[in-house]
């Protein structure tokens, strides 16, 4: 059972969970989407798919700490949303046998909601720091201490008066995840023994992240439309699963029930995923940068607001593979359109690239 374990100082409730090993899907999800894609996380290393190279590269730090008795180094994880950061995590501590605590940069505020997560955890333990670029600054300095030297400041009285007593911790291993890693200070990311970037998936990789994801849902789901579903989920696993579950929708309210290739591609039509798995939001991208802006260069706020999203959600979420894709530019004068990108949106391609690209 999830353990309610710290409260902040402020307003918003910091809540972390505590883990045991042996379970590791989230409870006290309400909502659908996140239960959903609980259901189908990977548990164990060997159920993982794809990224080898991380996979191996954590499997060693995993089993020569577990060959010395040791909690393993610090582990950072980053790269774009629903490659498996979180899923990672949680593999990390069912491969120690070790429980899982799980928090995220917005809910630590102050230092001091921090310091009542780091006081409380016991040795071997695994915390997992989602969004750890979002910590607030006071609560960094504490983490570089915690990580290092596993010892807590906890400040006693105010003003003048106020002191320092240092409260040492069990060894334990922090898990941070960042989609953003170049926003972690230099400090911060020292403390980190090993760090990983997760990449986009291949298609065929995706393909058995789909297969397995049907077998666990119990619907027949035929080879081609896998192939198809994988094809159109950006890179993703998270979208992979999300598209097969819209695909089991279609199939069961308007055809036989079977999730076959023109069952996938119906589903496919009617939720606007595109040939290349782009959806609603990256063609806004990409039509607002070559319609609106003329081809760039166009900063990349201006570009948000003119798709009515967050900068940070243009650069997190769509952007990441668009560029990969070569479908946008990233110039330091801003982003810019390629000739794929107007080839995609059926636009001929402007004459003089030269000012476009540059
Ligand atoms: N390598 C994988 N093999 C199989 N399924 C995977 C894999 N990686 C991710 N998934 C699936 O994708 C879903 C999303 O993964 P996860 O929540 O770990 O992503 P994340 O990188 O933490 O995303 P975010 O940054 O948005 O929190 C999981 O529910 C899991 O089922």
């Amino acid at each position: 059972m999830a353990e309610h374990a710290a409260r902040g100082e402020g307003d918003d409730e910091l809540v972390t969970e505590r883990f045991p090993a042996d379970s590791l899907v989230r409870s006290g999800a309400d909502d659908v989407e996140r239960a959903a894609e609980a259901a189908l996380r990977p548990r164990r290393m060997a159920e993982f798919v794809g990224q080898r190279v991380v996979r191996e590269q954590l499997s060693l730090v995993l089993q020569a700490a577990r060959g010395r008795g040791r909690a393993p180094d610090h582990v950072l994880l980053s790269g774009p949303p629903g490659l498996g950061k979180t899923t990672l995590a949680m593999i990390i501590a069912a491969e120690l046998g070790a429980s899982l605590r799980v928090t995220s940069g917005p809910a630590i505020q102050h230092a001091g909601d921090l310091a009542a997560v780091l006081s409380s955890l016991e040795e071997g333990e695994v915390l997992f720091l989602d969004e750890i670029h979002r910590i607030a600054r006071p609560a960094e300095e504490l983490l570089y201490v915690a990580m290092e030297d596993f010892r807590v400041d906890v400040m006693v009285g105010k003003g003048a008066g106020a002191s320092a007593i240092p409260l040492a911790l069990p060894p334990f291993t922090v898990v941070g995840a960042t989609t953003r890693a170049g926003l972690l200070p230099a400090p911060l990311r020292d403390r980190f023994g090993f760090t990983g970037h997760l990449d986009f998936y291949a298609t065929d990789e995706l393909e058995q992240v789909l297969l397995r994801s049907a077998g666990l849902l119990g619907v027949p789901l035929a080879g081609a439309a896998a192939r198809e579903i994988a094809s159109r989920s950006r890179g993703t696993p998270r979208i992979a699963n999300r598209l097969l579950r819209r695909v089991r929708d279609w199939a069961e309210v308007r055809g036989d029930g079977t999730l076959s290739l023109a069952a996938a591609r119906a589903a496919l039509e009617v939720y606007e995923v595109d040939q290349r798995g782009l959806d609603r939001l990256d063609r806004a991208v990409l039509e607002a940068l070559c319609q609106r802006f003329g081809g760039g260069p166009v900063g990349l706020t201006t570009l948000a607001v003119a798709v009515g999203e967050e900068p940070e959600t243009v650069e997190t979420v769509a952007e990441p593979f668009l560029v990969r894709e070569g479908l946008i530019g990233r110039t330091p004068r801003g982003r810019v359109a390629l000739p794929a990108t107007w080839e995609h949106l059926g636009l001929t391609v402007p004459r003089d690239p030269g000012t476009l690209f540059g």
